[in-house]
């Protein structure tokens, strides 16, 4: 059956990211009987077939999740809770945490430098991340002074050549932080990957989303 005789409220596009978000996803698809035919990890392709011609997966950057699905270029996605808190969330039902990509959102420093001694006498800190409205609330809720600054990667790389005193950035094993000489001295706040689902979808094809929801929503408890 070719994707043109399928009404368009049972045709559903699901975005995704390529990397841990892609692969730690597809059990899940698996479970509600989708599998996707291409690998975005070999093929240049944006729009992904499934066995399912009523289902295709778009390949997005991760931070760019929420935005296509609330505007309704996808139906559903899945999304780190950081992504999510930067993007605000407007437009997504967000029924499922996956449980998927799990990390911790942290604050980091140099080595040597004493953290808790600039707080406590009410230093004004630098702290570079990709993740401002997090810092901004966090340092805020603390009472902390801080100029944040934007970056889009390697965060860990600020304060080694002075461009900040800390970073805003997601922790998993510490690796990274290891190898860089640098400390974790708070965690913000636990991280893994929801479900969103545009509002507008959701109620124009619930018939043909809702045991795809239900199959995220058995196979993620099976693996917490
Ligand atoms: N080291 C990690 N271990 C586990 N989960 C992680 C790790 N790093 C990030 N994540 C989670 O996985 C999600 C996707 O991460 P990924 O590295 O694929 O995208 P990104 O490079 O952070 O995003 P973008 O391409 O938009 O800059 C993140 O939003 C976060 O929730
Ligand atoms: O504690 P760890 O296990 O070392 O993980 C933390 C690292 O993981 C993420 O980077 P990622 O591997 O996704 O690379 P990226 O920054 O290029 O996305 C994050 O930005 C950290 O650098």
């Amino acid at each position: 059956m070719s994707t043109s005789t399928i009404p368009a409220k049972r045709q559903l596009i699901l975005a995704l990211s390529k990397g841990r978000i892609f692969e730690d996803t597809m059990p899940l698809l698996e479970a509600a009987g989708i599998t996707v035919l291409e690998n975005p990890e070999t093929s240049r392709k944006l729009i992904l077939d499934t066995n399912d011609p009523g289902v295709r997966v778009i390949i997005v950057r991760a931070s760019d999740v929420p935005t296509y699905v609330q505007y309704g270029a996808a139906d559903f996605g899945v999304a780190g809770k950081d992504v999510l808190l930067e993007h605000g969330g407007e437009g997504l039902y967000q029924p499922i945490d996956l449980k998927i990509a799990s990390c911790r959102m942290s604050v980091a420093v140099n080595a040597g430098f004493d953290y808790e001694t600039a707080v406590r006498q009410g230093a004004r800190l630098r702290v570079a991340t990709k993740f401002v409205q997090t810092a901004r609330e966090h340092f805020a809720a603390k009472g902390v002074h801080v100029d944040l600054i934007k970056l889009y990667g390697s965060m860990e790389l600020a304060p080694l050549v002075g461009l900040s005193d800390a970073i805003v950035d997601v922790v998993s094993t510490g690796s990274t932080l290891r190898a860089n000489n640098l400390v974790e001295v708070e965690t913000i706040m636990e991280i893994s990957s929801r479900l969103v689902v545009n509002q507008a979808a959701l109620k124009l094809k619930r018939e043909r989303l809702q045991p795809i929801l239900e199959a995220f929503e058995r196979a993620s408890s099976k693996q917490s």
